[in-house]
């Protein structure tokens, strides 16, 4: 790695409840959700190259569908820009995990490639430019926790209490489209305003839509909501699965009570433990880049 690359992480997001309250005439649904941030992710690392090139220590994410090669094709796209990029990938979110790995993926490359190949694009422009890529994108690219309405793109800023979560993986992959489209999904929540939203956070009357379906289809997702439910923990609110699933979170005060409840269950499930954040990673190592540039 050269002295002049640009080390940028891609932080995991946490759906700290999901409703799912009608759906577009073009298939996709209209939701309320509270996004948080972990101080968790991937890492992603450009240089100046000739060409696009993506490297990653998961060989079969290194393909053209990969988001950060589309997000790279998407802005030279729209500037017209010719420049290339040696990209490298450190995976560490689970895919499939409902956590937003390939979405934050995406627009960490966004917000890199801008600054690697001088673009110069402000965040507007970049946030519609991902959502071309994937509804989760946006957020990523604002970098702050939201209430986010619409497919997830309408954005308020909201300062939800930054927890520690203990975050299970359970063994599956949860495919994202085919739970948007399962026949028994409801979607006819009643819409709430943000105040509501913040405050039944982590108390019992909000809830992730997708929940009953993924853990009667997965027994492995109903596995770890019950060792968390049975754990006796001193968690500060209810388990929850994110996005589409398959992980599910719990909230703790301290970092130590999460992770001795991880070590009580650990035998029986992976999971990590992170700091729910209501700044992204991704936007506090942008700050201090163009702090030393200035
Ligand atoms: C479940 C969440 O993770 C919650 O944050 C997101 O809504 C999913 O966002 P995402 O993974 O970025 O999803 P996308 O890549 O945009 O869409 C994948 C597929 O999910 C369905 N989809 C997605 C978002 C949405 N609001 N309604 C949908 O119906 C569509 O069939 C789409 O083809
Ligand atoms: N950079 C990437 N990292 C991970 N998966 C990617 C990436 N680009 C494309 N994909 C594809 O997207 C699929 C889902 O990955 P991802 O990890 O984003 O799911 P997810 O956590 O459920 O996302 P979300 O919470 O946004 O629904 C993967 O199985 C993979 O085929």
């Amino acid at each position: 790695m050269s002295s002049s690359a640009l080390v940028l992480p891609a932080p995991a997001k946490l759906n700290l409840f999901l409703h799912i309250v009608g759906r577009r005439e073009d298939g996709y649904h209209q939701l309320q959700t509270v996004f948080q941030f972990l101080d968790f992710g991937d890492e992603l690392t450009f240089e100046a190259h000739d060409e696009l090139q993506l490297m990653c220590d998961v060989p079969e994410l290194v393909n053209n569908d990969n988001l950060i090669l589309k997000a790279a094709r998407l802005l030279q796209a729209h500037t017209g820009c010719v420049k290339g990029a040696r990209i490298n990938l450190v995976k560490r979110l689970p895919m499939g995990g409902g956590v937003g790995g390939g979405s934050s993926d995406a627009a960490t490359a966004l917000r890199g490639l801008n600054i690697l190949w001088g673009l110069q694009l402000d965040e507007d422009t970049l946030a519609e430019l991902g959502l071309q890529l994937g509804a989760d994108v946006p957020v990523f690219v604002r970098g702050y926790a939201a209430f986010a309405e619409g497919v997830g793109e309408r954005l308020t800023p909201v300062t939800p209490e930054e927890y520690w979560y203990l975050v299970l993986k359970p063994d599956c992959h949860v495919n994202t489209t085919e739970m948007f489209r399962h026949q028994e999904l409801t979607r006819d929540t009643r819409p709430i305003k943000v105040c509501a939203a913040l405050n039944g956070l982590h108390g019992n009357e909000l809830t992730n839509d997708f929940q009953p379906l993924v853990r009667r289809l997965y027994p492995e997702v109903d596995k770890c909501l019950m060792l968390l439910d049975n754990s006796g923990n001193s968690s500060m609110g209810q388990a929850m699965m994110s996005g589409s699933g398959a992980c599910v979170f719990v909230p703790f005060a301290s970092r130590e009570q999460a992770e001795a409840t991880l070590a009580g269950i650990y035998s029986e499930v992976n999971g990590f433990v992170a700091r729910g954040v209501n700044t992204s990673p991704l936007h506090n190592s942008i700050s201090q880049l163009q702090s030393c540039v200035n």
